[in-house]
């Protein structure tokens, strides 16, 4: 018993949006042809917006208002949306196997829904803290962040302690997000994380220092170097403190863990090729099946920018970017180059916000103002004398397409020294170079719409004055 379609979604997040209004923009498929499967209860979200736009003490963002596809400024797509183009959405719907050989997926409704194309969208799950042997994270005043129902959570706990103590696990996104959204909610923050510096991962520790003096300055502690062991709770079962590796107690009237994701790729293990953590796809999006294409955080697909290694990536640009190529593989495949993907994050924490491009990897060469309440800096980072990755927090919209161009384009770098003396400079010089008229200040008019305009004012001009020559001839 069950329904088939043409196309399935399997996985109602983020890539799952921007993948039917891609599907939509392309007129791809008729009503009735098209399905989303997802676990979740809503039609897909900017899950970006849970960790920050949804956690203000006021003006909180709420559904319906960042529905995909408005984080990248694009159309709101409600549920009456999808009813509107003839999407199906099969919500509050967990799919529990796959058989990619017969093109089937089984619900647990159960349900079969065939396919004749899958799109696997299926994301990643927050790791739990039992997963490192830690237990007790099941208390009701500790949160995770993944999904709406983690952010409710979050939000009532939040206003359950107001002025309270937050223990937060883990000094990566979510710790740093969820961090700056508690000290903006007055509530008292300690982080705690095995690194020696937060944003281990991509900050460098010059970078990393600003931020944490950034939020020491607004009252939060850092704990680093170190791990919890265990949860101290009182007779209801609440945490009462967190208990760290060397004894210490830190005071906990919630707390909040971000120790990672692992990509939910468990519906496909043994059926499909699986890299780095995720679903093994080619420039396509495609899988090692023929009639399956992953995208977004579960999805392993070359980076052409590096040389085609292959690289998972947990962000939110790359999974909408990952969407629409698949749909258009699959919708023009002949017209559907491989993707040529350039790896883009971004973060916003209290009024910071900052951007990063490419490759964390070579030499890192810093610049900017490091000390300025209102900051300019980055970084870049130099391998085999190119830009391979740039960083930039306060930046101006052609600032950071700057940063992007000389990452994109491998700029050739000759002189470090001289890279640091020029700092964000060299960025914009070398986007100028590829502007007509060998290049401008940022903001100023290209010169051939000087030219153009002088063009025109002396045509006026000499018109003006035969006009008024004449007049004086005929009165002569
Ligand atoms: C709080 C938070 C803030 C973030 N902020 C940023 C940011 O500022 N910038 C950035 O670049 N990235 C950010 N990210 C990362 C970004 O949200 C993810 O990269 C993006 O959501 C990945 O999209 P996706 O569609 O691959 O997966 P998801 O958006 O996670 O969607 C996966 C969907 O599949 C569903 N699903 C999974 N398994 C099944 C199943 N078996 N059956 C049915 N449904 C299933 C899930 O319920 C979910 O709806 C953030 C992530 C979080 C959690
Ligand atoms: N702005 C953004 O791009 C953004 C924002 C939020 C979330 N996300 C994505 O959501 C996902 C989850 O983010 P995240 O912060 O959980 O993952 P993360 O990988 O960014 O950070 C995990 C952190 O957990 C800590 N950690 C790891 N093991 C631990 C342990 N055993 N005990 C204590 N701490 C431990 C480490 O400090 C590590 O930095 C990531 O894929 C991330 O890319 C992205
Ligand atoms: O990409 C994002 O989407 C949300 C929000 O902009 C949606 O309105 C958010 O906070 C992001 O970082």
């Amino acid at each position: 018993m069950g329904r088939a379609f043409v196309h399935v979604i399997l996985g109602g997040g983020v890539a799952a949006g921007y993948a039917a209004l891609e599907f939509v923009r392309r007129g791809g498929y008729s009503r009735g042809e098209l399905c989303i499967i997802s676990e979740e209860t809503v039609a897909p979200y900017e899950r970006p917006a849970l960790s920050k736009g949804y956690l203000l003490p006021e003006g909180a963002a709420r559904l319906p208002g960042f529905h995909t596809c408005v984080g990248a400024n694009d159309e709101l797509l409600t549920a009456k949306w999808y009813k509107e183009n003839g999407i199906e959405l099969v919500l509050g719907t967990k799919v529990i196997t796959a058989d990619v050989r017969m093109k089937t997926l089984l619900t647990a409704t159960g349900e079969t829904i065939s396919y004749k194309n899958l799109i696997i969208a299926t994301g990643a799950r927050a790791l739990k803290l039992e997963e490192f042997g830690i237990s007790g994270s099941d208390a009701s005043n500790i949160c995770y962040l993944r999904n709406l129902d983690d952010a409710d959570k979050l939000v009532n706990v939040m206003k359950s302690c107001p002025g309270g103590n937050a223990v937060v696990i883990g000094g990566g996104y979510i710790g740093m997000e969820c961090a700056a959204a508690l000290v903006t909610n007055r509530i008292k923050v300690t982080m705690v994380f095995p690194e020696s510096h937060c944003m281990a991962r991509l900050f460098t520790p010059k970078i990393a220092e600003y931020y944490e003096n950034y939020y020491t300055s607004k009252g939060a502690t850092f704990v680093k170097g170190t791990v919890l062991t265990s949860f101290e709770k009182d007779s209801t079962g609440k945490v009462t403190s967190v208990i760290l590796k060397d004894g210490k107690h830190l005071p906990a009237d919630m707390v909040v863990v971000g120790i990672g994701i692992r990509a939910s790729t468990g519906l496909f293990e043994g059926q499909l090729l699986m890299e780095q953590g995720g679903i093994k796809v080619n420039g396509q999006m495609l899988t090692s099946d023929g009639s399956v294409y992953a995208v977004g955080d579960v999805a392993a697909f070359p980076i052409k920018l590096f040389d085609g290694v292959i690289r998972r990536l947990e962000h939110v640009d790359s999974a909408r970017r990952t969407a629409r190529h698949a749909v258009a593989a699959i919708l023009e495949p002949s017209k559907t180059k491989d993707i040529d993907y350039l790896p883009f994050f971004y973060s916003r924490v209290f009024t910071l916000s900052w951007q990063f491009y490419g490759n964390n990897t070579g030499e890192v060469v810093h610049f900017g103002d490091f000390t300025n309440s209102s900051p300019r800096f980055g970084a870049y980072w130099v391998d085999k004398s190119r830009i391979r990755g740039a960083f930039l927090e306060g930046g101006s919209r052609e600032e950071y397409e700057a940063i992007s161009n000389v990452v994109r384009h491998k700029a050739k770098v000759i002189n470090i020294a001289e890279l640091e003396k020029q700092g964000l400079m060299f960025a914009i010089q070398e986007s100028q170079k590829d502007l007509p008229d060998g290049g401008l200040a940022l903001g100023e008019k290209p010169t051939y719409v000087w030219h153009a305009t002088a063009g025109v004012i002396a045509a006026a001009s000499i018109a003006a004055f035969g006009y008024w020559y004449g007049r004086k001839r005929r009165r002569w």
